[in-house]
């Protein structure tokens, strides 16, 4: 029996294309969205519908085929803990000890479930007649264990951000050396922790990524994934199927199908379709990651442009000719069609300066900070043990001391030693192989700070700039126009 003690879904930043307004896309210049508003005149009556699970929120970009976009919002996950059985007379004592260790007990699968339909309606209803397909990106090697016939979970979901060190040598006996998978924080990883420990479910179990759960309730079609959400399970996007070493397990019997990011996996299934308002022929698209989707929003398309998510994570995305993985570091190769994204995702980032400034401070701050002046303090910021990426260590400790007087240098040094672990990433991975990076576009809460993004320039000694759209969104909304074509 679950208990949802608050929901807490905050309706925020709904910005609609009103008819005959000027719409601005957000971006970090504020350049405006000119054209003809009138719903009418949407380009080819019909629009795409993009939705970004992030780690703090979750958001959605309306466009339509010119890529202009005609609504947004933003949701926060709603708190829902999963409390179940005789503790549900708990003492507020043991209530609020479970609030502050919510991370272990939080519901997230109903958390996204409910944000998703949330987000729905928060889509005008007039818009949504004329949505012709949905796709979504969710933060990568999340992972559920769902009932093949329900779809309703077996466990708990396994976060991005979580490691399963336990399961790295059975991991590390069957995967090639240096394997992506090799990451307690892997997919793999986290599907043998599972497989080890739970023997009564396994025949019924299946494993899905955030994006295809969420995907699926809406098409209905159990088990479907994608080749970028696949990767950390093993999946081999060269080869277009699961390598034999995995096939061979047990617990192959468990892994979904995968397709390509955007390709059309089925309509909506009909009570959804009723529900919303969606035509018949809408379709839902098969996903990606959060950074990927963000790396589609920038556009960049020629090797050696790159993106860097600075959202509650650093992520980054280097467009390369060659393909580069290994787990020592942290670093692995997504396929982008005939190219690769490759890169790896720090825990560095945003949920750091949340845990310690609100976001208002965050810009008071940043307005004293002198970008062109080096900051002599030598931070690891991170929110807790472990990092994965340039360095794959889960027992790396937080280093955010000595913590000056002044927050305005304190914020600086954070600044710029996430700008010195942004570089070091790039460092890396050119010193592998990939194609040198040339220019970095910025996307995530953390573009917006144009004194940051200058530190960052010093730091990386490139040219850094806003990419022309900074949410995931938009991308995962690129990927539901690709699939409708
Ligand atoms: N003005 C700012 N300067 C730097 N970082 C910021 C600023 N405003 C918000 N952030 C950071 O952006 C992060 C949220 O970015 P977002 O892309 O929404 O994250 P995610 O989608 O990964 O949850 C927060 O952790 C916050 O600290
Ligand atoms: O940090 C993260 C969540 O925000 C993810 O790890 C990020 O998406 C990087 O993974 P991928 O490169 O597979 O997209």
């Amino acid at each position: 029996m679950m208990l949802a003690i608050s929901e807490t879904g905050l309706w925020s930043n709904l910005r609609v294309r009103k008819s005959r307004a000027r719409h601005r896309t957000m971006t970090c210049s504020n350049s405006s969205n000119e054209g003809n508003t009138e719903l009418g005149s949407v380009l080819g009556g019909r629009l795409y519908l993009g939705m970004d699970f992030g780690t703090s929120g979750a958001r959605f970009a309306l466009i339509d085929k010119q890529g202009t976009t005609h609504a947004e919002g933003k949701r926060d996950y709603p708190l829902f803990m999963a409390l179940s059985g005789p503790k549900l007379r708990i003492s507020l004592t043991k209530l609020t000890e479970s609030l502050e260790k919510s991370e272990e007990t939080m519901d997230w699968a109903r958390s996204w479930k409910s944000t998703l339909f949330s987000l729905l309606e928060d889509v005008p209803s007039h818009l949504r007649e004329i949505v012709t397909s949905i796709s979504i990106d969710g933060t990568s090697a999340t992972t559920l264990i769902v009932d093949s016939n329900t779809g309703e979970p077996l466990w708990r979901p396994f976060l991005y951000n979580e490691s399963c060190p336990e399961a790295l040598p059975t991991v590390r006996s069957i995967a090639p050396e240096n394997h992506t998978v090799c990451s307690g924080s892997s997919t793999l990883c986290k599907l043998v922790s599972w497989w080890e420990r739970e023997d009564s479910q396994r025949k019924s179990a299946l494993l899905m990524h955030q994006a295809d759960w969420l995907l699926w309730l809406l098409h209905g079609k159990i088990g479907v994934s994608d080749y970028n959400n696949a990767l950390k399970v093993g999946y081999d996007p060269e080869l277009d199927a699961y390598p034999s070493w995995l096939l061979s397990q047990p617990y192959s019997q468990i892994l979904p199908s995968v397709r390509p990011p955007g390709t059309s996996i089925g309509h909506v299934k009909e009570d959804i379709r009723s529900q919303f308002g969606f035509p018949e022929d809408c379709v839902v698209c098969a996903g990606t990651t959060d950074s990927i989707a963000a790396f589609l929003a920038a556009r960049a398309s020629q090797p050696g442009k790159a993106v860097t998510s600075l959202g509650s994570t650093l992520a980054i995305k280097l467009l390369s000719t060659t393909r580069v993985e290994d787990a020592r570091f942290g670093v692995y190769s997504h396929r982008l069609d005939d190219k690769w994204l490759v890169g790896g995702a720090s825990n560095t980032g945003g949920a750091v300066l949340r845990q310690i400034f609100t976001d208002e401070q965050l810009e008071k701050l940043s307005a004293n900070i002198n970008p062109m002046v080096p900051s002599p303090l030598d931070y690891y910021p991170l929110k807790t043990a472990g990092e994965r990426f340039p360095v794959a260590d889960p027992n790396m400790a937080p280093r955010l001391d000595p913590r000056p007087q002044s927050d305005v240098e304190f914020l600086h040094g954070i600044f710029e030693s996430i700008a010195r672990i942004e570089a070091k990433g790039y460092g890396l991975l050119k010193d592998l192989g990939a194609t040198e990076v040339d220019e970095v576009f910025t996307a995530g809460g953390g573009a917006k700070n144009d004194k940051w993004t200058k530190i960052r320039e010093r730091v990386l000694g490139l040219p850094v700039s806003c990419a022309s759209q900074t949410e995931a969104a938009y991308g995962a909304a690129l990927l539901a126009l690709k699939g409708a074509q």
